[in-house]
């Protein structure tokens, strides 16, 4: 049961603001009350648009970019200093372990403001020097500049983490941000607001409107002339639904949108690692991850041994409360998420597909069963060509098939409309560096997964994204550059 329910409000202009309208937060766990949140109309989205054009003449658009760099450790500090309210918070939204909450969600939503703190302090442009037909020596540099107002529009799956991920490199490069979190998950972003407010943050630099996407404060943003550029992350059909959007005012665009992952298997692999691995890769977050595996192909020596031994090592991992010891999985974000993972339950036997271990809702017998949980789910047996081998589910469930050769597998993995990450495993050093290149994605882990160096370049190809953020990429995307050419 929740404490007291909380009210959830909008940021502007550096003032909390309350709304009229609200609409409820309920929790994933027992389907109790969690608060009600302020959603924002199209004038409360506008005045926060406006308090980011404002800040860019006010003190904010001063800033150097050392400024900006201590303000976002200020950001950081501020964080691991409610460290443990942002964990609760985001485990009251999303149901998942208190554990991946602290280690992964919250860790990173520190470190991605640390991350860019330290980048933009060291980065540099570009300058070339050339000799002139006049025989004068001529430098030509670049300058950055932020666009302006940044729309960041994030998901439900990764909340903190990903809206993180926008905000620390947009604010980095001077730009003022307005946020529209996921209307699911609203609760960090609304600490995040309140730790801007302590550290002091410029009024105007970030904003924060709830509401959700169509007719409502997501689209609200997205069309606002005042945007200069757009950040999104979702599920590809919003993506190209923002992105024509986007064309009116001809504004930046920089999309992480969805994916349909695989796992290759190799017979030389460390076979216990691999198992643990493809465990990791397809149940993180009850499956609720962009770079989740949903399609595993096994080379077919080791097959039967390994959907073996990964059907054990599913029914050993334990479901149940956030708070629980050794709890390995929570559950879904919301009963409406559950009922779409549920339909591809059902598509699967009438696919065809052998039910290898779950598929169904666990019964706990307690308020859990008023929660949105789902049992970790292995089918095997279906064509390449099968809806719940191509669509992207975003559950706890994968399909698992044996290949024979490096060609077949390479072409398996690349047959599909998304690109966005793959994991190999395999003990062959020469094989991990000849095909790790031919898969059409934007990520290839071997023999890990979601082991992130920040400083990389991270986005997919075809339908699982635009562009690049990590490093220098997101500086380059958050920034207008200048070339500047000097003649003596
Ligand atoms: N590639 C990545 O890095 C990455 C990371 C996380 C999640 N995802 C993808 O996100 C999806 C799950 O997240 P979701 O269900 O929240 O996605 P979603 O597209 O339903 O919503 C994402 C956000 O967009 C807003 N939104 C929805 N319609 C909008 C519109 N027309 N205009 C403006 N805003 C709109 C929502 O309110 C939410 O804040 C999955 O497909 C997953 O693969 C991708
Ligand atoms: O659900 C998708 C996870 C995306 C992860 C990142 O964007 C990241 O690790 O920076």
């Amino acid at each position: 049961m929740n404490p007291s329910p909380v009210l959830l409000r909008n940021y502007i202009a550096g003032e909390f603001v309350t709304t009229k309208t609200t609409f409820a937060n309920i929790s994933p766990v027992d389907g109790t009350l969690i608060g009600h949140v302020c959603e924002a109309d199209a004038d409360l989205v506008d005045r926060a648009v406006r308090a980011g054009k404002a800040a860019q003449q006010g003190p904010w658009g001063q800033y150097s970019a050392a400024q900006r760099a201590q303000l976002l450790h200020k950001i950081a500090d501020g964080i691991e200093r409610r460290f443990d309210e942002f964990v609760a918070a985001e485990v009251a939204d999303t149901g998942r372990p208190v554990h991946q909450a602290r280690t992964l969600d919250i860790a990173r939503g520190v470190a991605n403001f640390r991350t860019f703190a330290e980048l933009i302090n060291q980065a540099g442009n570009e300058c070339f020097e050339m000799r002139a037909a006049d025989g004068s020596d001529v430098f030509s540099f670049s300058v950055r500049k932020p666009h302006g107002v940044v729309a960041i529009i994030s998901p439900w799956n990764l909340p903190m983490l990903l809206l993180t991920w926008k905000v620390a490199p947009a604010m980095a490069c001077g730009n003022s941000v307005v946020i529209k979190p996921s209307e699911d998950t609203p609760s960090t972003a609304t600490l995040l607001a309140e730790v801007m407010h302590e550290a002091g943050v410029p009024e105007g630099a970030f904003n924060l409107v709830h509401g959700f996407g169509p007719n409502s404060a997501g689209e609200y943003l997205t069309k606002h002339p005042d945007i200069d550029a757009i950040t999104f992350t979702g599920e590809s059909r919003t993506g190209a639904t923002i992105m024509k959007v986007a064309a009116e005012g001809v504004r930046d665009v920089s999309f992480e949108l969805g994916g349909k992952n695989a796992a290759v298997v190799f017979a030389d692999c460390d076979f216990d690692a691999a198992v643990a691995g493809v465990i990791r890769s397809s149940f993180t977050n009850s499956g609720q991850v962009c770079l989740c595996s949903e399609r595993v192909y096994v080379e077919r020596p080791i097959f039967d041994r390994f959907v073996a031994a990964l059907k054990q090592a599913a029914e050993n991992l334990k479901i149940g409360y956030p708070d629980e010891d050794g709890v390995n999985m929570g559950s879904l974000i919301s009963h409406k998420h559950r009922d779409k993972v549920m339909a591809y339950f059902d598509l699967a036997r009438d696919e065809g597909a052998e039910v290898v271990t779950g598929g169904g809702i666990p019964n706990f017998g307690d308020e859990r069963d008023r929660g949105a949980y789902v049992q970790p789910t292995i089918w095997t047996g279906l064509p390449d060509d099968a809806r719940c081998v191509r669509e992207e589910i975003f559950g706890p469930v994968c399909h698992i098939a044996p290949f024979d050769t490096e060609e077949e597998v390479i072409r398996r993995v690349n047959d599909s409309a998304y690109g966005l990450a793959t994991a190999v495993w395999t003990r062959d050093l020469r094989r991990a560096h000849s095909i790790t290149r031919k898969f059409h994605v934007g990520m290839v882990w071997v023999n890990t997964w979601f082991l992130r160096d920040l400083r990389t370049p991270f986005g997919g190809v075809r339908l699982s994204g635009i562009g690049r953020e990590g490093g220098r990429h997101s500086l380059d995307f958050y920034s207008e550059i200048t070339t500047i050419c000097m003649h003596p």
